[in-house]
């Protein structure tokens, strides 16, 4: 029987919640009197000033606050919104994050995807099929708290997709699962619905070419993404970074990144150990502490090679992630001290230009009153 406590006004709002992904984690966030008066709403799209929220009523323009700016939010996250200004009040703490260290020659962290919880890293049968970028991923969604699962794509041009099956499924035993599929067949992508459904998040990862805007035009019934991306080209270009969040047809989320070329690590050093636990596992044992795991007496990881225990090509592999992640992840701390310092002479640069020309700034808006 249900009771009178005041929880229950928002009771059946949060229920067609749930469909969204809505669960305990954010609903204990909001247990307080301020945040019952709010309206709890999942972002779909981010733009540069504004967000789109969505609940069981249907989508609405959301506004942020001065503290926070458009880099701060992600494509799937909880947000409580004020009901009657639309304006972000609170971000909800996610349950997990997808981020990268982004394009370009500033070191930044980008965050692309917030609160998903299978990672669906796709690859083809064929040359794009590649342990090393695999592994990224692996990295990538260990480290953001999400389950990977690795799908293989054009069966339908390969003999052997089991081989491909074979040696992805060897790469880790933390993966879901791996489903080998031709991603043209609707049939067959009904493979990938252990991982959808009702309050479900899914998102893609891959090279391009791959397949993923075919499997989520299956999964979502309509060419909705693809739609989506060419209405965000304002100037005809074909490539755009807007990432967006769908529902499935059969319930269910799908968040869609395209164009994402570059996948840049930073600061994962916890995905990596996890993906590559023997190894971290094995350089504990090592006699010295510093040990570079080449040629030192009493390496347990170089032990491990000679007794055929460990793929010499996989070590190789596990060094260049580590060297990426720890140069990334230094570089990441200085670029953000030198945006800061370039901030402020920039600034100071244009107070005086303005002070030599005699302008003073010009104010945005006219103020009332
Ligand atoms: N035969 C076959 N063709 C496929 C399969 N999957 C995708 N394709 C084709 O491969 C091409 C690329 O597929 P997309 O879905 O656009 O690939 P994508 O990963 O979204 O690529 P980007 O948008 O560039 O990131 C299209 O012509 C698809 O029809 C498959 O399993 N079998
Ligand atoms: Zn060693």
């Amino acid at each position: 029987m249900p009771t009178d406590s005041p929880q229950n006004t928002q009771d059946s709002t949060l229920e067609g919640l749930a469909a969204l992904g809505w669960s305990a984690h954010f609903a204990d966030q909001c247990a307080d009197e301020a945040s019952m008066a709010l309206r709890p709403m999942r972002i779909i799209s981010v733009q540069r000033a504004m967000a789109t929220g969505l609940d069981s009523q249907g989508e609405r323009p959301l506004g942020f606050p001065p503290e926070l700016r458009a880099g701060g939010l992600a494509v799937g996250d909880w947000v409580l919104a004020d009901p009657e200004t639309g304006r972000i009040e609170k971000v909800l703490e996610r349950q997990s994050l997808l981020s990268r260290r982004a394009a370009g020659i500033e070191a930044k962290p980008q965050l692309l995807a917030a609160n998903v919880d299978t990672l669906f890293i796709t690859t083809s049968c064929n040359a794009d099929f590649n342990p090393a970028r695999l592994e990224r991923y692996l990295v990538l969604a260990l480290d953001a708290g999400i389950t990977p699962v690795i799908v293989l794509t054009k069966t339908d041009q390969t003999d052997a997709p089991q081989d491909y099956a074979d040696q992805a499924r060897a790469l880790s035993d933390k993966l879901a699962g791996v489903v080998a599929l031709n991603a043209k067949d609707p049939e067959q992508v009904r493979l990938l619905s252990e991982w959808c459904g009702p309050g479900r998040t899914v998102a893609f990862v891959g090279s391009s070419g791959v397949g993923k805007s075919t499997l989520i035009n299956a999964l979502t019934g309509s060419d909705q993404a693809t739609a989506a991306m060419r209405q965000d080209d304002a100037k005809g270009r074909h490539t755009t970074t807007a990432r967006s969040l769908h529902l499935m047809a059969d319930g269910g989320l799908v968040i869609d990144m395209p164009g994402m070329r570059e996948l840049g690590l930073h600061d994962v050093s916890g995905g990596i150990d996890e993906l590559f636990e023997d190894i971290t596992a094995l350089t504990g044992q090592c006699k010295f502490r510093d040990c570079k795991h080449v040629s030192e007496p009493g390496c347990a990881v170089q032990a491990a090679i000679a007794a055929d225990q460990l793929d010499p090509a996989r070590l190789e592999r596990w060094r260049k992630l580590k060297s990426e992640d720890k140069l990334n992840t230094t570089s990441m701390t200085v670029s953000r001290r030198r945006a800061r310092a370039l901030t402020r002479a920039h600034k100071a640069e244009s107070d005086a230009q303005r002070k030599a020309k005699g302008n003073s700034p010009q104010p945005k808006k006219p103020r009332k009153g």
